[in-house]
């Protein structure tokens, strides 16, 4: 307990005073709680010796009144320091996640299934949040409780407070086993439990294509399956657990029932007042309550434990821009040294060098899977080089804060991805200092104003889950025209216009001139006529080597894999279904 209580003040930060102070009315609150029994006490030896009277009564009264009035102000000051504190410490930490979150490297996203970062935000977090300040306390409080007891057992009859103290260490043992199963099993349930969350929301983001394709069988056994593993880890705990908690509870039984006849036997050997033997018949039942709660919730400390492990886990993974700087670029080109990179095991990109000076527009082409858009994902420092670096205006890009890399690049992917809010917002997203005559502006650059305004809501049409509610070329549009707000110096367009029709290609094009005029700009495009005017081409092969540069035009006058792809490419572009 001792262990959890300072783990949640490690990670309580500013709210530490006041949880302590918390902590300590619990124990105040207990310690008057237990000086009730003092009153018991005298009351009894009183009544027994024939010695009580009204100015006794009177005492007794008094002293119980204000007993009670103290527990209450404890109580209510522990309420004070307390309330609120766990929603707001856990909702300090909730940020500091989603900051941690927006600093890590993809390699933890890609190492990380989504269902467990999900469950320690929510599931992990909240019940940190609903269940372990309170829990605490109440655990101090029985606890204090007991020592209090005991404590004030052994000044009326040593040998029966000694006698019943022994059941302490003889429940501990079963204590024990059912701490290191709850231990183990915490972990594993907490990991079914981030299962079930993953293949849940796999279900929900599939939901179409499982529709689609009729799977819904075959999806659903799958979430019958992680769930039925749920229900077998907890109730096989369960079920090696309770005997355990009733062994545990066995002995506090066994200890009640031996120290009432051990006071029986004493006083009728008198070796016992009667006021001594009726204090521990009226105390044997609430005697061992506090401990029995305590061995009881074990289960709960432990999963409290888990879930601070879960959540530590992801605030100690390593950031990776620990060590940049806060440099702020003055010029954008950009230059591949001699890059390698590999996702783990698998090699993608082997000695990559080039130099695409400021304001020019680079074109990255090859075969699919050639590590065209990993070369984009590294500009961006979303993963670091393996092998050599990629400088921006001469700076190496490992040695600053992502934050610094990435505010001077605007990324338009071929998925744009829109948040469940205004289409204003949405746009606004790329700068929030920005006027609404601004967001109007750069929608208008970006062809997209006309079929706003002809929402019902115009630009505060709150835009479905993931922009569902908008086509895909009406989604793109939008999210150049906040890329437009961002006005950064470097572009990044990976396949923007794929899978995108004529019509909004044609307009999606005109908005892409609208914001790379000026810029340092990557464009990764498999139809090849779209890039024809980049000033230089890099033609990636499968082996992750460059195996031309140039211009459309000297590419088409060489051999190579170039003249394959445009070949290739006119193909496609004449593809039509017979
Ligand atoms: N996060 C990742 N983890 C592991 N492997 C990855 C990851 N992302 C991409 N890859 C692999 O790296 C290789 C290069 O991927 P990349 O997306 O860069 O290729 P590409 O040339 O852009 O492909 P395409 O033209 O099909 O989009 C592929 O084999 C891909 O499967």
């Amino acid at each position: 307990m001792l262990n959890i209580i300072g783990r949640i003040l490690r990670i309580s930060g500013k709210y530490r005073g006041r949880l302590i102070l918390s902590f300590v009315m619990s124990f105040l609150e207990s310690t008057m709680a237990s000086s009730s029994l003092f009153a018991v006490y005298l009351a009894l030896k009183w009544i027994t010796e024939g010695t009580i009277d009204t100015a006794r009564i009177a005492y007794l009264f008094l002293f119980l009144s204000g007993a009670a009035l103290l527990r209450y102000l404890f109580k209510l000051l522990e309420y004070i320091f307390q309330s609120g504190v766990g929603y707001e410490m856990i909702s300090d930490k909730r940020l500091r996640l989603g900051e941690k979150l927006l600093h890590l490297s993809m390699g933890f996203y890609s190492d990380t299934d989504a269902g467990n970062i999900s469950s320690v935000l929510n599931a992990d977090l909240v019940f940190i949040e609903n269940t372990s300040i309170n829990f605490l306390s109440k655990m101090i409080s029985g606890f204090v409780s007991a020592i209090l007891i005991t404590v004030f057992l052994f000044f009326i009859d040593w040998h029966v407070a000694l006698m019943a103290s022994i059941f302490y260490p003889a429940a501990w043992l079963p204590a024990k086993a059912i701490q290191k199963m709850y231990s183990k099993n915490s972990a594993m349930r907490q990991q079914a439990h981030a299962e079930t969350s993953s293949v849940m929301l796999e279900y929900l983001q599939g939901i179409h294509v499982i529709k689609a394709f009729r799977l819904a069988g075959k999806q659903g056994s799958r979430l019958e399956r992680v769930l039925k593993r749920l229900e077998v880890v907890s109730y096989d705990f369960e079920m090696k657990v309770a005997p355990l908690i009733g062994l545990y509870l066995c002995c506090f039984h066994l200890g009640t029932a031996l120290i009432l006849g051990t006071v029986v036997f004493f006083y009728i050997g008198a070796s016992m007042t009667l006021s001594s033997m009726l204090l521990f018949v009226v105390m044997l039942f609430t005697f061992y309550a506090p401990m029995e709660l305590i061995g009881l919730s074990s289960g709960i400390l432990r999963l409290m434990n888990a879930c601070l492990d879960r959540m530590e886990g992801i605030m100690d993974y390593p950031l990776m821009d620990e060590d940049g700087e806060d440099i702020r670029l003055t010029s954008f080109d950009i230059v591949f040294k001699n890059v390698s990179f590999a996702y783990g095991q698998k090699q993608v990109l082997s000695d990559v060098s080039f130099h695409a000076p400021e304001h020019t527009m680079t074109a990255i082409v090859g075969p699919s899977g050639s590590g065209k858009s990993t070369m984009l994902n590294l500009i961006a420092r979303f993963w670091d080089v393996g092998q050599g670096s990629i400088e921006i205006g001469g700076v190496d890009v490992r040695n600053m804060k992502c934050n610094r890399v990435l505010e001077n690049i605007s990324v338009v992917f071929q998925k744009a991805y829109l948040f469940h809010d205004t289409i204003e917002s949405n746009i606004r997203f790329g700068n929030p200092h920005t006027t609404h005559q601004e967001v109007i502006a750069a929608a208008q650059k970006a062809h997209c104003h006309e079929f706003i305004v002809r929402l019902k809501n115009g630009y505060d049409t709150v835009i479905g889950e993931a922009g569902s509610t908008l086509s895909g070329g009406e989604r793109q549009r939008i999210a150049i025209a906040r890329s437009l707000l961002k006005d950064a110096p470097i572009v990044l367009l990976d396949e923007v216009t794929a899978n995108i029709d004529p019509e909004n290609e044609k307009l999606i094009q005109q908005a892409i001139n609208a914001l790379v005029r000026e810029k340092t700009v990557f464009v990764v495009a498999h139809k090849l006529a779209a890039i024809k005017n980049a000033h230089q081409i890099i033609v990636l092969g499968i082996d992750g080597k460059i195996h031309q540069i140039g211009s459309h035009q000297d590419l088409l006058n060489s051999d190579g894999l170039y003249i394959d792809l445009w070949k290739k490419s006119q193909k496609i572009s004449s593809w039509s279904i017979r």
